[in-house]
């Protein structure tokens, strides 16, 4: 085996127990840079999402099923670089039958469903300020979940990552300076905080399931298996967007939106495949770092981008540049070099174990 394999370690008490890495063929200088792209990756195509889902919002668009359908609808973008990657490895479609591949697709797109429609409700019903503090739980949920579902080791440098996250979530929350709901939608309000809280819980559940899948069930060694994870969960979960946005009866009112976006109809169909793509890339980001690292380092990442979105709207919507924020943000960055410093630890420690095996 080449010396610069990558490979995972995992402590259990005094054990320093070696788990094979789910890319066996890749050097721990390119699992670094696949980590780095997709860090990458998911940063900035989440907060340009989050900010065209603001715009939609802003300039008059209010369907909540088409929210939540450009969450997940761009998949077939993705089939382009399916084809240019070598297909999943063969093993892994020996072990796992085409029953069990639909079933975690199946319960995967589901679960990714229900949260994008609960995210969306979210996003309608709160200031963006309450909807960030209630999403900062997912972070503490995601590591319950890890604990338990994926065996992950809370060492006190992930401990203190995940805590610095969270604080700085609820900084920017504090600071943020958008409305907040009228007193006549206290319900809307409550039905909000409740929607988000609830989003926050399966998209944790949702991020650990999905590692448990990649480790136990399907242990695929090739990235094709990513985009695999992303194309089919996304085709299940676009299914449950149409279908709500029939059953619903939205879609009879879109010609109506679109004819009074305020900046043209032109800008509106832009708005909405900008917003598709923009989730697909974030997505693939997310669920590439489940694949390589973890869920919990992919839900840290993802709650990274929630804190640097509002430098974007800075720029873009002309926010301002608060003292909290910059705090907020340094805060953030030193809890994402914690978890950063961690994997190097890991990486070390199997470099270690390797010559002590080799000799
Ligand atoms: N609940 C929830 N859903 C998401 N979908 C994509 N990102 C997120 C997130 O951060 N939270």
């Amino acid at each position: 085996m080449d010396e610069e394999e990558t490979m995972l370690v995992k402590e259990e008490g005094e054990e320093t127990i070696i788990v094979l890495p789910q890319l066996l063929k890749l050097k721990r200088s390119q699992w670094w840079i696949l980590v780095f792209i997709s860090i990458f990756f998911l940063i900035s195509a989440q907060a340009v999402a989050v900010l065209l889902g603001r715009f939609y919002y802003d300039k008059g668009g209010n369907s909540k099923w088409i929210s939540t359908l450009v969450q997940t609808g761009g998949f077939p973008i993705l089939y382009l670089p399916l084809c240019l990657l070598p297909p999943s490895s063969s093993s892994s479609s020996c072990l796992s039958s085409l029953k069990t591949l639909v079933c975690i697709y199946v319960s995967l797109g589901l679960a990714i469903g229900l949260d994008n429609l609960l995210y969306s409700l979210g996003l309608l019903y709160l200031s963006a300020s309450t909807y960030s503090l209630i999403s900062a739980t997912q972070l503490a949920f995601n590591a319950v979940f890890s604990y338990y579902i994926n065996s992950q080791k809370i060492t006190f440098l992930i401990l203190i990552s995940v805590l610095l996250l969270s604080f700085s979530a609820v900084l920017i929350s504090l600071d943020d300076d958008s409305d907040t709901p009228s007193g006549d939608s206290k319900l809307k309000y409550l039905l909000g905080c409740l929607c988000t809280l609830v989003a926050s819980l399966i998209y944790s559940l949702q991020l650990s399931l999905m590692q448990y899948s990649f480790e136990k069930v399907l242990k695929s060694e090739t990235l094709s298996m990513v985009l695999e994870m992303q194309i089919y969960t996304s085709l299940v979960a676009s299914c449950v967007s149409v279908i709500g946005l029939f059953a619903s009866g939205e879609w009879k009112l879109l010609s109506v939106e679109m004819k009074e976006f305020h900046e043209g109809q032109v800008s509106y169909v832009l708005t909405l495949v900008g917003t598709a793509v923009s989730w697909q890339f974030g997505s693939v980001g997310a669920v590439a770092l489940i694949f390589l690292v973890s869920s919990l380092f992919s839900n840290l990442i993802g709650t990274l981008s929630l804190i640097v979105t509002p430098l974007a709207a800075i720029a873009v919507f002309h926010d301002k540049l608060t003292e909290v924020k910059m705090v907020a943000m340094t805060i953030a960055f030193l809890g994402f070099a914690f978890y950063i410093y961690q994997n190097y630890l890991d990486d070390l420690k199997v470099q270690s174990a390797r010559e002590t095996q080799d000799d």
